[in-house]
């Protein structure tokens, strides 16, 4: 096996920011940011196969149902199918009054035109030019000096200016992006966004973009924080530049630097559905706004149906969603091991209890419903879970509360069956298990209720009288006792010499309304002193009890046999 050669060689480590008195560790986000979606542009840069119009139009449309103000539709001198894609979109009257289309272009004077025509006859947009300004882009990329970079922001910044000015009946906003901003100098940063701001003089009500990428990222997420709060506070005119964040992923910690950033002063935040985008891709707009959402922030994104925007994103990008994808992965709210079922089923068990909305439920940092997500997708079962969540999956589909020592019981035949099938049992498979155990709900091999009648003999005892299949034959029999139930147990001693003592007897109803039935379950003990329980469900709750007390018997016929 060969050793990592010696990284130190090779890498060095991110200098720190000189901000000894930073504010943004003590602060938390109480607010949502302004959120752009670049689904449309860095997401649909980055994959294999690019969205056509029919693709494009409908992530477009999704995001604006689900309330994104701020989408970069594209880069229009890309291409004519970017550039068609964005005029059909502009004509189509699709765009509604409060959102902002945006479009990306380089700082050459050809692609900017370009850019500007795409958006004729808009009723509102904003035009994001940018070049590179850190020194691996300067020296290796352009091969310029600050100066000279410094001037490609300048010179786009005037092309931006002149033809806005030719198209007043558009609502004008620019945005500029220093790319590369937190691997360059911050001073240089600085100094290239105030230049663009001279030339474009924004005011309060007319802000600029200063969009400030973690084009690769880097270093910690603390640095790029410092990097923001240093830019809020040396930028000329704060009240006229609204700070936006556009972070990526390549240390994992794309969402991190976001979130560090809003902390540090930012506005905005830019970002892709599900964290697409180049390479590890963007800052994941879906985590950023739950994250929010969890500590009681309302994002302003509906995330409420978070299957249906999975479907589009993976529709319209061709790449699967992660299955542990924070919020949206498939498994993500999952739980198959024992000891988790056992506490996110008490938790939801007290979350019904309480009479308020607080979340505490264990394990699970947000309520699945919020997201559209149901029961299913929390508890699954396979050969790690545990008693708990046999019993919720057995509750959510069809009802039944058993007993808590019913659940111990319950719980050796479904480990058996998972370990016999060895893969995860659905919610049928676990009643199909419950129905063989405790024989409801089948012709069982024993004894079958055909019929029966309670009466009460005049020493004021109850009589059961009945019919009985055994083994497939209808024998009548009959018994006495002080109960319906203590009747039943009598006559299956006499008539076939089955001897059960009750020691627990619970009943639940089952559903509301003309549909209701009851569930009845009984634990007995047998003449060696063996625990064995029983089931019975029936639309009237006296039969259920009759028929917990057959199940019970098959039981203890079947073990004895
Ligand atoms: C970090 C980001 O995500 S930035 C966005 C990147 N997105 C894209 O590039 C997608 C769309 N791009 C495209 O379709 C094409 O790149 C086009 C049509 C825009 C341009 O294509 P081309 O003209 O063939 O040039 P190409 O993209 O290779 O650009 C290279 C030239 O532009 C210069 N350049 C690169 N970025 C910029 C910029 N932001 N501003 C000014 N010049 C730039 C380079 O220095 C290079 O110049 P040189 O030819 O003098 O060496
Ligand atoms: C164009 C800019 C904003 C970008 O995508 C980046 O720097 O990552
Ligand atoms: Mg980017």
């Amino acid at each position: 096996m060969t050793m990592l050669s010696d990284p130190s060689r090779k890498y060095r480590p991110f200098p720190q920011v000189d901000l000894p008195d930073r504010k943004w560790p003590g602060r938390t986000i109480t607010t949502p940011p302004r959120w752009l979606s670049t689904d449309l542009r860095d997401g649909n840069q980055s994959i294999i196969d690019p969205m056509d119009a029919v693709k494009k139009n409908r992530f477009f449309d999704m995001l604006v149902e689900i309330g994104v103000k701020e989408i970069e539709v594209g880069f229009p001198s890309a291409g004519a199918t970017e550039f068609d894609f964005i005029t059909g979109l502009v004509k189509s009257g699709r765009i509604p009054d409060d959102v902002l289309v945006q479009v990306l272009t380089q700082s050459r004077e050809d692609l900017i035109r370009t850019s500007f025509e795409s958006l004729e006859g808009a009723r509102a947009a904003i035009v994001h030019l940018y070049n590179a300004v850190s020194p691996a882009w300067r020296d290796i990329v352009f091969r310029m000096s600050r100066d000279e970079v410094r001037e490609i922001a300048i010179a786009g910044a005037k092309i931006m200016r002149d033809e806005a000015g030719k198209r007043p009946d558009t609502d004008w906003h620019f945005q500029y992006s220093p790319e590369t901003f937190s691997t360059a100098e911050l001073d240089f940063s600085l100094e290239v966004c105030s230049a663009v701001m001279d030339v474009l003089q924004p005011t309060p009500d007319h802000p600029i973009i200063f969009n400030l990428p973690a084009t690769v990222e880097a270093a910690t997420p603390n640095i790029y924080a410092d990097q923001i709060e240093y830019f809020c506070r040396n930028i000329p005119n704060r009240d006229s530049v609204v700070v936006s964040l556009h972070t990526h992923n390549d240390r994992g910690t794309g969402v991190a630097a976001a979130e560090l950033g809003m902390m540090a002063g930012a506005d905005r935040v830019e970002g892709c559905l599900f964290g697409n985008g180049e390479r590890t891709g963007n800052c994941c707009l879906v985590t950023v706004a739950l994250n929010m959402y969890t500590q009681g922030v309302d994002p302003g994104i509906d995330f409420s149906d978070i299957d249906r925007i999975i479907e589009t994103v993976e529709y319209c990008n061709q790449i699967p969603v992660h299955q542990r994808h924070p919020y949206g992965g498939e498994l993500v709210f999952t739980a198959f091991s024992g000891s988790h079922q056992d506490a996110i089923k008490k938790g939801f068990e007290a979350h019904g209890r309480q009479n308020n909305e607080q979340w505490r439920v264990p394990y699970l940092p947000i309520d699945p419903a919020d997201l559209g997500r149901n029961y299913e997708a929390v508890i699954r079962v396979n050969s790690q879970s545990g008693k708990g969540g046999f019993a919720w999956v057995l509750e959510q589909d069809q009802g039944l509360k058993l007993p808590k020592k019913m659940q111990a019981d319950f719980s050796r035949h479904v480990q058996r069956v998972a370990d016999e099938m060895s893969r995860e049992l659905n919610a049928t498979d676990i009643w199909e298990t419950f129905r063989q155990a405790y024989h409801v709900q089948i012709r069982p091999k024993h004894f079958q209720l055909v019929d029966y009648e309670e009466g009460k003999a005049a020493d004021g005892t109850r009589v059961f009288a009945g019919t009985i299949e055994v083994d497939g034959k209808a024998q009548s029999v009959s018994g006495r006792g002080n109960g319906l139930i203590s009747s039943v147990l009598a006559t299956l001693k006499e008539a076939f010499g089955v001897d059960l003592e009750v020691t627990d007897y619970t009943e639940h109803a089952l559903g509301t309304g003309t549909n209701a039935r009851a569930a009845a379950y009984l634990e007995c003990q047998d003449s060696a002193g063996t625990t064995i329980w029983g089931c019975g469900i029936d639309e009237d709750i006296a039969t259920a009890s009759v028929r917990a007390v057959l199940s019970a018997a098959n039981t203890a016929v079947s073990k004895a046999g």
